[in-house]
């Protein structure tokens, strides 16, 4: 689908509102929990040692609140009891000094620690980072092409991918929250030696704060998730609406208006669905607050209470109270911290379902490939090969015979939309057929290992990527563990004309081209041609693709470049798509197919003779050079 045609029916489409989605199931958001083993054994993979360090560092951390609380209690009492007996004397101040000293001591440790686990979680957490984005490349690299073209999965791969950064905050957030529990577990054996009531006040004061950050933040998952559309809509009119791409076309047709409008509906929509949320969150936060503040003072009037009734010292209410005040704090966070990290969890659940799909073009482990025919001897026959895409009405092709002979020339010959793209990609197995088979030398396709089949298959896309990288690396690609081979490179670019274009590059083979990074050179769409070309020769495979690789060249380049390519591809098969006929001349044998479907196949003087579909269209183009 072309670039506009896919804009105007992704704006055209109607698509079910976000708000008629069900808000996640209670069950959902626990098994969503269950993500948090996995993903913490993510993290152990990244940095065994990082990690190890960190919750050491953070152990000693969750001790460290009720040994201060506990010295402060000290120096309370110590001072009160001086106060009461220092009846002339001098007053021995040593015992005072030495739990200030350890309390100092104490501040400075917590502070240091603070410091260190903060730096080990940014160090980890980049780590954690690079680790996941390899896994999610690593493993897109193994999926279908197909796949990518499916709505759903690139919602999918977006999700995962846009959510790196909400799993470093996790993964702190996760560690953070062991460190308090651990805290909470110090300071709550204080209390309940003390009086478990106390326990019992806290829990009433904090619980409603806990619930309505929880359904907050399942609300605020679900508009999101629902909008995941939109949201990769919106940056595609960003993207359209700005960017060196697509600013020619902008320009010419005057879209500008139309997608900044069209951006503009669509973000204040979602501004808006955002911002009654945030409201309705604050309101009530505001609310559930009150709440415990207000537990935390009768608990403080309680312990004062017993205090001036002379059934605690004054350091023991310090403590006391400090202690509440602290669990409470430390509550409070972990139980707003645990509804956030459940959300986390619902995220992590996109990337874990993003590494659950996997490719059908597959090994069957049970059947060992087999070797990949060196030379190809007898060549590639399809048996009523039929294909639809994926989501399509339509066959793209249907009840295909032919033959692919070793070492033969063949041409393909359609009009638009008529399946010669689609047949190149069922060779090079990017996709394998809905029906039907394909054989090379008498077994199917799918006999042999798609890597090694691919190693020996070259082709040439007409859409084929311009990489944003010096032109000697831009004909590498064809064979890229051979980038360091400057002569194979500068053999390749000569084969292909693409040493004419380079020669005349002020950094030659080192020069960056695009214009994407600084100092990148932009070249002509037939300069890209020929350096993509290049990548067919550095390859040297026994099957050359070429799906109109000369559209974009002058006359006079397209001419040298097949007499070229019939005399440095002899011995080899290859399969040329092109619409000039100038060029489909020149290949041994013709196939045309028209809707998908065989028409006919034979040489340019046959099918001539035959006075076929071929004889017709080649008449046509012949008569527009008259
Ligand atoms: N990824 C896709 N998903 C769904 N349909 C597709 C996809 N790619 C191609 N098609 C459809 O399959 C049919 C064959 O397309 P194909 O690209 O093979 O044609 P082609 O002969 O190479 O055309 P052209 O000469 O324009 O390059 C067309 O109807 C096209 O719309």
């Amino acid at each position: 689908m072309s670039f506009w045609t896919n804009l105007f029916s992704r704006i055209s489409a109607k698509r079910p509102r976000p708000d008629g989605k069900p808000a996640l199931t209670l069950r959902e958001r626990a098994a969503a929990l269950r993500n948090i083993p996995a993903f913490m054994r993510l993290v152990w993979q990244t940095s065994p040692r990082l990690f190890v360090l960190n919750a050491l560092l953070r152990l000693v951390r969750a001790g460290l609140p009720l040994a201060m609380l506990y010295i402060g209690r000290l120096i309370i009492d110590e001072v009160v009891r001086l106060n009461q007996g220092s009846a002339g004397g001098p007053v021995p101040l040593t015992p005072v000094l030495t739990l200030v000293a350890l309390e100092f001591g104490l501040a400075v440790l917590s502070d240091a620690l603070g410091r260190a686990v903060a730096l080990l979680d940014s160090l980890l957490g980049d780590l954690l980072a690079n680790y996941s984005s390899v896994k999610l490349m690593e493993h897109a690299a193994e999926l279908d092409l197909d796949q990518f073209e499916d709505a759903a999965f690139y919602d999918k791969l977006e999700r995962a991918r846009r959510q790196t950064l909400s799993r470093t905050m996790l993964m702190s957030q996760l560690l953070g929250q062991a460190q308090d529990i651990l805290s909470m577990g110090f300071l709550a054996a204080g209390l309940v030696a003390y009086n478990p009531w106390l326990l019992l006040l806290l829990g009433v004061a904090v619980v409603p704060a806990f619930l309505g950050e929880s359904h907050f933040n399942e609300r605020s998952y679900s508009l999101v998730h629902s909008w995941t559309p939109e949201r990769r809509e919106l940056d595609y009119l960003r993207q359209t609406g700005a960017s060196d791409d697509t600013a020619k076309e902008v320009k010419i047709f005057g879209l500008s208006g139309f997608l900044i409008e069209r951006f503009r509906t669509l973000s204040t929509e979602f501004f808006l669905k955002n911002r009654t949320l945030a409201v309705r969150r604050a309101s009530w936060g505001t609310v559930f607050a009150a709440i415990g503040t207000m537990g935390y003072y009768a608990a403080y009037l309680y312990l004062i209470v017993q205090a001036v009734n002379g059934r605690m010292t004054v350091g023991q209410l310090t403590f006391l109270a400090g202690s509440f005040a602290r669990l409470r704090g430390l509550l409070e966070g972990v139980l707003s911290r645990f509804s956030s990290l459940a959300e986390g969890a619902l995220y992590l659940q996109d990337f874990f379902d993003f590494f659950q799909m996997k490719p059908r073009i597959v090994r069957d482990a049970s059947q060992p490939y087999l070797p990949f025919p060196r030379p190809i001897r007898e060549g590639f026959r399809f048996e009523e090969v039929g294909f639809k895409y994926r989501n399509a009405e339509k066959w793209a092709l249907r009840h295909l015979n032919f033959e692919l002979r070793a070492g033969e020339k063949l041409a393909l010959v359609g009009e638009n939309g008529a399946g010669k793209t689609t047949l190149v990609k069922l060779l090079a197995r990017l996709y394998d057929p809905t029906e039907g088979r394909i054989l090379l030398d008498g077994h199917d396709l799918r006999a042999y290992d798609p890597a090694e089949l691919r190693q020996e298959i070259g082709v040439i896309f007409q859409d084929f990527v311009r990489f944003q990288l010096p032109a000697g690396q831009n004909i590498a690609v064809g064979r890229i563990d051979e980038r360091q081979n400057q002569t194979r490179i500068a053999d390749a670019a000569s084969r292909s004309l693409a040493d004419t274009v380079i020669g005349k590059l002020p950094g030659g083979y080192e020069q960056m081209i695009g214009r994407r990074f600084a100092g990148g050179v932009d070249l002509s769409g037939g300069e890209w041609q020929k350096i993509a070309l290049g990548r067919a020769y550095m390859r040297d495979a026994q099957l050359l693709i070429l799906d109109e690789p000369t559209a974009a060249l002058d006359a006079r380049a397209e001419h040298e470049v097949f007499l070229r390519f019939a005399e440095l591809t002899k011995g080899k098969t290859a399969v040329l798509i092109s619409h000039r006929f100038s060029t489909v001349r020149m290949a041994d044998r013709i196939l045309v197919i028209e809707h998908g479907q065989f028409v006919e196949i034979g040489s340019h003087q046959e099918l001539l003779a035959r006075g076929g579909r071929y004889a017709e269209l080649f008449r046509l183009q012949a008569a527009g050079y008259q």
